[in-house]
């Protein structure tokens, strides 16, 4: 196989362990070299060996790995851990104990890659709102301070690449809703390619541009978040809680009644008021099991959001045999329903069909 020089994060490796575990990682990936990827999959999936391939921290791994026109790895020559441009944030800070959060940052700023400046160090203390704790020592902070610490020392280094190993894993449920603001306008104003592994379909829905699922060491399915959450028939849309992304703009707002409301492909879906203003963008998550389906519009219901939509696709539930999803589209934008398969069938509901789904409750994702 030829390599050409090509943008974006290309990844072609094998690894394989012996003895018990008997794994082996084959990934063969070319990944935006914008924004969020994360990679999603199963516990033991090979999420950290793909992680600690790229980072260089692997004996034995095979295969190439180039970022833009740097090559970091081929058939020859592999560049040692330290000597490729990348930040790594754990699921646990490890930070230096006997530093204070401002030394462990210096720490950062003075192994730094002095060609290029990604974020400069004012910009990362805003962003991750921690001027007021730098003299304390990491004992003293809380997980999440401490995990905030970890990220901005993770850019100070100035990387071509974020790698993050489920930073948000070791924190409680409140630590994680605390940090995931800060995670979200880091991952939004980054002009590097990050990699975050992550369990939490929440996280990943609200993060990730592009995603890469995992089973075995292998990638089962890739592509832009809101396209493969729309999808039927992936891993996604068989969880219990499938969802979708619906993005759009702010079009109208009514605060007496709290409700704003979100125009997207020529339809407008309200929404719950959350601090967004008339032109914002915004990207909502919605339910699989939080849309029904009906053939008329119902103007006696309780339910605000009734779209006009066209099946496009139905799929019984392989694991249970009482429930179907029905792909259906809003313009471009697809919506999935899951809806009792005795339902489609007294609805008579065939591909092509113009219903209205009614959405019960929209998330607002940002
Ligand atoms: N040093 C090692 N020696 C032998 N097997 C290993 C080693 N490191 C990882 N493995 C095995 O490789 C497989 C993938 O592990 P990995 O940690 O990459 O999965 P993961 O998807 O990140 O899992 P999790 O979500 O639980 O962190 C597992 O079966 C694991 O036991």
């Amino acid at each position: 196989m030829t390599n050409r020089p090509s943008d974006g994060l290309n990844i072609h490796l094998s690894q394989q362990y012996s003895g018990q575990s008997a794994f082996a990682l084959n990934v063969d990936l070319t990944l935006p070299n914008t924004g969020v990827t994360a990679l999603f999959g199963p516990s033991g999936s090979g999420k950290t060996t793909l992680l600690r391939c790229i980072a260089g921290l692997e004996k034995n791994q095979q295969g190439h790995i180039r970022l833009n026109n740097d090559q970091w790895q081929d058939h020859h020559t592999s560049l040692p851990t330290h000597r490729r441009p990348i930040g790594y944030v754990f699921q646990d800070a490890k930070l230096f104990p006997h530093l204070t959060a401002q030394q462990n940052l210096q720490f950062a700023i003075q192994r730094a890659d002095k060609t290029q400046t990604v974020i400069s160090s004012a910009d990362v203390i805003r962003l991750m709102n921690i001027e007021s704790i730098l003299s304390q020592y990491p004992a003293q902070l809380s997980g999440g301070e401490r995990q905030r610490v970890a990220i901005a020392r993770a850019l100070l280094i100035q990387p071509k690449l974020l790698l993050m190993d489920e930073p948000l894993a070791a924190l409680d449920e409140t630590l994680k809703q605390d940090i995931l603001p800060y995670l979200e306008r880091l991952c939004r104003s980054a002009k590097i390619p990050i990699l975050y592994v992550s369990h939490s379909l929440d996280e990943v829905i609200r993060l990730a541009d592009y995603m890469v699922v995992l089973a075995a060491g292998k990638v089962i399915e890739q592509g832009q978040t809101q396209a493969l959450l729309g999808k039927l028939g992936t891993s996604f849309s068989r969880y219990q809680d499938a969802s979708v992304i619906i993005a759009g703009t702010v079009n109208r707002q009514e605060t007496e009644w709290g409700l704003s409301w979100l125009g997207f492909d020529g339809q407008a879906i309200a929404f719950k008021q959350a601090g967004e203003k008339i032109g914002d963008a915004v990207r909502l998550r919605i339910q699989s099991r939080d849309v029904s389906l009906s053939l008329s519009k119902q103007e006696d219901s309780s339910i605000l959001n009734r779209l006009t939509v066209v099946i496009d696709e139905i799929e019984n539930d392989p694991k249970d045999p009482s429930m179907t999803m029905v792909r259906l589209l809003a313009g471009q934008t697809p919506i999935l329903a899951k809806i009792t398969r005795l339902s489609a069938h007294h609805l008579n509901l065939k591909k092509g069909q113009i219903v209205i789904a009614q959405i019960k409750s929209v998330a607002v994702l940002s």
